[in-house]
């Protein structure tokens, strides 16, 4: 087969996964594909969001992957799978890339109904290994042993216990086939900190005591490098090279961002995901508004001014959860574990014993990982440490294993923890004060990604529910979490247009719910609860189990997010598709009335000030 012009491979590329069509490129049509790659990612990505400095930064890499090893018959396995583009590029999707995050489009992550190539699609780090050891075991006992495991795993996923966990097996199987490829471009989003870092630097730069490797081999692992990342060549030879042993590691040095220099030069992430930007000059794009994440990154500075017992941690997150700035004010109380979670959440709990007041910031989605260590050494001990999850609720563009839609569910089960989820600013920088403030046990404050709404003042307060709203008779009282305040408000005013009253409400501490709640539902015909977090086993059920404990039997309907992975889209598009809109709350609430019997008892007058309808002649109207 003659070898095709860089344009024609290219071109052949761009319809089919030809590993072959690889294979038959000379150097200079590699580099051209190269940079093409870049290229068509730059523009993209500029205009989609994603992820940008991690997916420059293994474009040689993927195709050396590809030319050296058949993919899908041997397995590539990509570790968080934020760095898949060339993979996806080179496996017949050049054609769809505009369409990256886009509703219908291509995910952002590895997707398996996009390609037989795509494997792992949780977007969660260090979970790799454990596969491809998994994978090696299936192969070896179903008969593949030809079948080469190799997996992508970044010097930060590296930090992650669950990667030792299966290193730990692999270096134990000499017989079977997996090939660690380390992708170490020495960072995070930040630089990867910790022993592993520095080792994985001392094998970079030839310093330290030990030889390169040497934490690998020592546990019976091949080591292979360490290689330039950047040269096709050499990637080739040590792949190939590897391909003949028994599980080894390659050590790969890439530079995240390489190729585009405003990635290069950005020392604070390397454009690991930078929004929307100019690419003709790197300039991002200005957020509009206040974001959540910054209002909590503020207040923490001033509480950090206040309180010296006060210290931060991260799990590799420091920019993205909005730390940064306490950790520029007091960098000795601030830090960062790696991507490492459960160790994360021991620590804290480890501060706290020793007299600290620890502050745990993650993504929601990120908690799943330490909730044990939540339950059984923070919760357990009763200990006081806060845990702010940072993007609850749809995420939406990153796809179903990003959406922070499990902590209010699997949370409901932990002894003595509260939670709570303000509605605005002004909100979070109250709740989380008070959280902070409490010493016997842990306590979570949960907010969405970004920007934060105007505050929305409460007209009275009814023990700890302030009262958003109430208007006509007690028809319906809506329970709304969080930002969905104003879904909630949006509601009532939807219900007032069909001549019902409503009684909004924001609870603040999710976790326990106020009492107040189930006198209050009493007094109502009908209870829905708003949640940006899963149905199943959430707050609207914790709602109604607090009213059957009551014997109030008022009926309540849930909203919130089905317990399904949620493709990816658009927030709002997401919110509409699941019904979590006023129009849809309001709407299930009038046809169940329309379908259901007489009013109950009138609203407590003591709603801290005159009753807003005592100012009106509101008519006592049932839905016709
Ligand atoms: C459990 C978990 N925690 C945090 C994250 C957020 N996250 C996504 S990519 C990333 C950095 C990954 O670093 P590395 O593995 O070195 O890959 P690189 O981006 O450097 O290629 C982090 C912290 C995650 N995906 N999963
Ligand atoms: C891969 C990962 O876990 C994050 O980088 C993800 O892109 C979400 O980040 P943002 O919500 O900050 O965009
Ligand atoms: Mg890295």
């Amino acid at each position: 087969m003659t070898p095709p012009t860089a344009v024609s491979a290219v071109n052949l590329l761009r319809t089919a996964s030809e590993s072959r069509a690889l294979r038959a490129m000379t150097a200079p049509q590699l580099a051209a594909l190269a940079q093409e790659m870049r290229d068509l990612m730059l523009d993209v990505v500029a205009r989609t969001g994603g992820h940008l400095g991690s997916n420059l930064g293994v474009v040689e890499l993927t195709i050396a992957l590809h030319r050296v090893y058949t993919s899908p018959y041997d397995r590539l396995l990509f570790d968080t799978g934020h760095q898949v583009y060339p993979h996806k590029l080179l496996t017949g999707r050049w054609n769809r890339f505009a369409e990256l995050r886009k509703s219908g489009g291509l995910s952002g992550y590895a997707s398996q109904a996009e390609s037989e190539h795509d494997v792992i699609e949780n977007s969660h780090a260090s979970t790799v290994l454990s596969y491809a050891d998994g994978l090696a075991k299936a192969y070896r006992l179903t008969g593949q042993d030809d079948r080469q495991v190799v997996a992508v795993i970044g010097d930060g996923a590296l930090t992650g216990g669950m990667a030792w966990e299966a290193l730990n097996n692999i270096a134990a199987a000499k017989d079977r086939r997996v090939t660690v490829v380390l992708n170490d471009n020495g960072r995070s989003y930040s630089p990867t900190i910790g022993g592993i870092a520095e080792h994985l630097a001392a094998s970079r730069e030839g310093t330290g005591e030990q030889p390169p490797g040497e934490l690998f081999r020592s546990l019976g692992l091949g080591y292979l490098g360490p290689v330039d990342g950047h040269d096709i060549t050499a990637l080739e030879a040590a792949l190939t090279e590897a391909r003949t042993l028994g599980p080894t590691v390659v050590h790969v040095v890439t530079r995240k961002g390489f190729g585009y220099p405003p990635a290069e030069a950005d020392d604070d992430e390397k454009f690991h995901a930078p929004g929307l930007f100019d690419p003709a000059t790197g300039r991002k794009l200005p957020s509009t508004g206040t974001s959540w994440t910054g209002v909590f990154g503020k207040e923490m500075v001033r509480i950090g001014a206040e309180r010296p017992d006060v210290v931060a941690l991260t799990a590799a997150m420091m920019g993205p959860t909005g730390l940064a700035g306490f950790c520029d004010a007091y960098p000795e109380r601030t830090f960062d574990v790696g991507i490492a979670e459960q160790h994360a959440m021991g620590s804290a709990a480890g501060l706290a014993l020793g007299g600290l007041r620890p502050v745990l910031a993650v993504y929601a989605t990120f908690l799943n990982r330490a909730f044990d260590q939540l339950l059984m050494d923070a919760a357990l001990h009763r200990l006081g440490l806060t845990v702010v999850l940072d993007r609850a609720g749809v995420t939406g563009d990153d796809g179903p294993s990003h959406n922070g839609m499990w902590d209010l569910s699997i949370l409901q089960v932990v002894p003595g923890l509260r939670i709570a989820a303000p509605r605005d600013a002004a909100r979070l920088r109250s709740l989380l004060r008070a959280g902070i403030d409490i010493p016997d046990g842990p306590t979570v404050v949960r907010f969405p990604k970004g920007a934060v709404p105007e505050d929305l003042p409460a007209i009275g307060r009814i023990g700890e529910l302030d009262v958003l709203s109430a208007t006509g008779a007690q028809d319906v009282l809506v329970v709304a979490v969080g930002p969905l305040a104003r879904a909630g408000i949006e509601t009532a005013a939807l219900l007032r247009a069909q001549g019902l009253g409503a009684t909004v409400v924001d609870p603040r501490w999710v976790k326990p719910l106020d009492p107040a709640l189930a006198a209050l539902a009493r007094r109502h015909r009908l209870v829905l609860v708003a949640e940006d977090s899963c149905r199943s086993g959430g707050v609207g059920d914790a709602v109604a189990r607090l009213l059957r404990d009551a014997d109030v039997d008022t009926p309540v309907r849930t909203f919130g997010i089905p317990a399904a992975f949620l493709e990816h889209a658009g927030r709002a598009q997401i919110l509409d598709e699941i019904g979590l809109t006023s129009r849809h709350m309001a709407r299930s609430a009038t046809e169940f009335l329309a379908r259901r019997s007489p009013m109950r008892w009138p609203l407590p007058v003591s709603l801290g000030g005159p009753h807003p309808l005592s100012s009106t002649t509101a008519t006592r109207e049932t839905a016709s």
